[in-house]
């Protein structure tokens, strides 16, 4: 076993800060400068030397051998205690000459010319062939290739990179980078806190740096997950989406609107050809024949094949004369992929409900209410206290995301025809998607006299209208005079406005050709400033799924360590978990996550318990000194030597289970 182990005296000696070993060290650079950057012990007594000016690092330290006094061996958490004379562990002993990385370097002392930003010095990234397969990560092997961890397959690619001469993030000589990149990085001096570039990626690198330093009472346990409110939006989706009928909770699952949300009709839905957990999304009863001509209602459900969930719109008592509607209209729009359609899937008749029906399947989007329940009725469900106005910027919102919509339509040949506040949906951040397309093409199939370019107009009369409504708070229905609707809106918003909806509306000039293009180009300042907001949208959830991939890194190590802890006999093997190599992985389990303060207080620093797990996951060469709980047995052990006993450790375990690896099966 490579781990060592010495009485628990000779480990305190080592602790602490750096002692002065009676001889002077004020030309020797502190290794934790060279390392991190700076020295917590600077100011308390640590006697190496903190000015990077003052002394060759290279020339120091080639001449010295790995040495368990330099300051950087010292476990920060320990307190110094008095001199004694140093016991060396074996592997230290065998250490070889220890070489500074990335620093030292002819290219790395460079003058500040070189180090200033200078792109026609900057060497493209350019991949080289490297093989995944051929290479051991950070020396953690795959034993009996049992199993094979696509972290670890990644890491690999740090052994195949290119050579000197490219710039290469995952390299994990350093020395070569430096003399390869060097000008990328400035000098030390210039990151007087910094760490020395380029970090290991295998760490834990979140796009900012965790506040350690902060006090306990300081701390925000939400620095390191996603906002509470995007965490607690999402959950409410998934909750959604997993609703159930009652009949149905006890079997399908556990997570299910409360009952008395449910009407008494939502009983009593049947289970379709391939689709089943019917659950209606409809907020009222009314049969509204509006929209289509038949009442249609709207249903959550299950696909039995692919196991996704769909929004299913029946329409209600409708009787399918001519196939090749359906054939032909779908065909059509499974086409349309725009953000701000709903995409529709099939359609299909069926006679589940008790009528001839007629289902369309779309894109389930979970909680999303339709302008028409949140824009157009009564506050608080109060008659008497009108909708609040929607604000011009949410207004304008709304324009281009319908302009957007109706720009991929009508370049696809077809016309949406179904454009009203009840049939476009409303999801997180004012997001909207038109909800209902392509039903009237399929049930106006034999009856329709419109060409294309008649229905396209009438899209963006439509679109106009329905604008007009949303400003003055009036359902379309009750839109009777729309010139004076179109005055009073002067008084609440910009002229731009006002002058948009009024193009939509007004029928087109003699020879002039009204077209979508033709009002995108019109409000081409608000387009962009709507881009502009999606992007920082785009860029906030990038930044919060690169947290979250960590997070789930973080997860997965921690659940394969604990099927090996804890778990008593394995096999012929009597208590397992205790012996051989799974006992330094449970002192590890100590040493992460029951760590205490001197005074016996726990310490609960998340940043501790990621990093630890990271650096295993990653297995670094970092040291690493456990202790049993009685004090009796220390070892001292890199991360990486940690990683190959769990990876035997954890294989021993699928060589003995039945199912194999995790993710194998499922
Ligand atoms: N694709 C979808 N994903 C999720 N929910 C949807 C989807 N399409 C519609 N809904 C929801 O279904 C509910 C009913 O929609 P519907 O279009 O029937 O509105 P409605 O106000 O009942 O209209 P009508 O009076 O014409 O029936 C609405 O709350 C709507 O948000």
């Amino acid at each position: 076993m490579a781990a060592t182990r010495y009485p628990t005296n000779d480990l305190r000696r080592q602790v602490g800060s750096p002692r002065s070993k009676g001889r002077e060290n004020k030309d020797t650079l502190c290794r934790n400068i060279l390392i991190y950057g700076n020295c917590r012990y600077e100011d308390q007594g640590c006697t190496f030397n903190h000015d990077q000016n003052k002394t060759s690092p290279q020339a120091d330290f080639a001449k010295k051998t790995f040495n368990v006094d330099s300051p950087s061996f010292t476990p920060s958490s320990q307190q110094p205690t008095a001199a004694k004379k140093t016991t060396l562990s074996s592997q230290a002993a065998n250490a070889a000459p220890f070489t500074p990385r990335g620093v030292g370097t002819p290219n790395l002392q460079q003058t500040t010319e070189t180090s200033v930003f200078n792109p026609a010095t900057i060497r493209e990234f350019t991949p080289q062939n490297y093989d995944i397969g051929n290479n051991n990560t950070n020396g953690v092997a795959q034993e009996n290739g049992l199993y094979n961890d696509p972290f670890t397959a990644m890491g690999s690619l740090a052994t195949g990179l290119p050579p000197a001469g490219q710039f290469n993030l995952y390299a994990s000589e350093h020395n070569a980078l430096a003399s390869s990149g060097a000008s990328f990085y400035p000098q030390h001096g210039s990151f007087p806190t910094g760490p020395i570039q380029p970090p290991n990626y295998h760490l834990y690198q979140p796009f900012d740096t965790y506040r350690q330093e902060l006090q306990p009472w300081q701390r925000a346990t939400y620095d390191f997950f996603m906002p509470a409110k995007m965490r607690e939006e999402l959950q409410k989706r998934m909750f959604a989406t997993q609703q159930v009928m009652p009949s149905e909770s006890l079997t399908v699952s556990s997570l299910r609107r409360p009952c008395s949300l449910l009407t008494p009709t939502d009983s009593g839905l049947p289970q379709l050809e391939r689709w089943h957990s019917l659950f209606p999304l409809d907020t009222n009863n009314r049969k509204n024949t509006a929209s289509f001509g038949y009442p249609s209602w709207v249903y959550k459900a299950q696909n039995s094949r692919t196991g996704r969930h769909y929004a299913l719109r029946r329409l209600e008592g409708y009787r399918l004369t001519n196939e090749k509607a359906i054939l032909t209209v779908m065909k059509e729009w499974k086409k349309i992929k725009n953000a701000n359609v709903v995409t529709v899937h099939e359609a299909f008749t069926t006679r589940e409900f008790g009528d001839s029906s007629l289902i369309f399947a779309y894109d389930y989007h979970p909680l999303s209410r339709t302008l028409q329940e949140h824009h157009l009725q009564p506050a608080h469900g109060n008659r008497y206290r009108p909708p609040s106005t929607i604000p011009e910027n949410v207004l304008w919102g709304y324009i281009c995301q319908i302009a957007n919509a109706l720009k991929t339509i009508h370049s696809n040949k077809l016309a949406a025809r179904c454009i009203e506040p009840s049939k476009i949906i409303l999801s997180d951040n004012h997001r909207i998607r038109l909800s209902a397309c392509s039903i009237v093409d399929v049930v106006q199939f034999e009856n329709n006299t419109k060409s294309l370019h008649e229905l396209q107009q009438e899209d963006l009369v439509k679109f106009g209208r329905l604008i007009v409504s949303l400003a003055t708070s009036t359902p379309i229905a009750h839109l009777n005079n729309i010139p004076v609707a179109l005055d009073s809106l002067g008084a609440k918003y910009s002229a731009n406005i006002k002058d948009a909806v009024a193009w939509l509306i007004a029928p087109p000039n003699s020879g002039e050709s009204k077209s979508i293009e033709n009002f995108i180009s019109g409000i081409a300042t608000h387009m962009t400033t709507f881009f502009d907001l999606a992007l920082q949208d785009n860029d906030e959830k990038q930044f919060h799924l690169a947290r979250e991939l960590e997070n789930g890194r973080a997860a997965r190590i921690m659940m394969k360590l604990m099927t090996i802890l804890e778990r008593g006999d394995l096999g012929a093997v009597q208590g397992w978990s205790e012996t051989g190599d799974r006992y330094q992985l449970k002192l590890f389990r100590d040493y992460v996550f029951h760590r205490v303060e001197a005074d016996g207080k726990p310490n609960l620093s998340l940043g501790h318990i990621l990093s630890c797990l990271n650096k295993l996951d990653a297995g670094i060469d970092e040291m690493v000194v456990l202790t049993s709980r009685d004090n009796e047995t220390v070892f001292v052990l890199t991360y990486r030597e940690l990683r190959q006993m769990f990876d035997r450790a954890f294989n021993e375990l699928v060589k003995h289970s039945k199912t194999g690896a995790p993710g194998a099966n499922n």
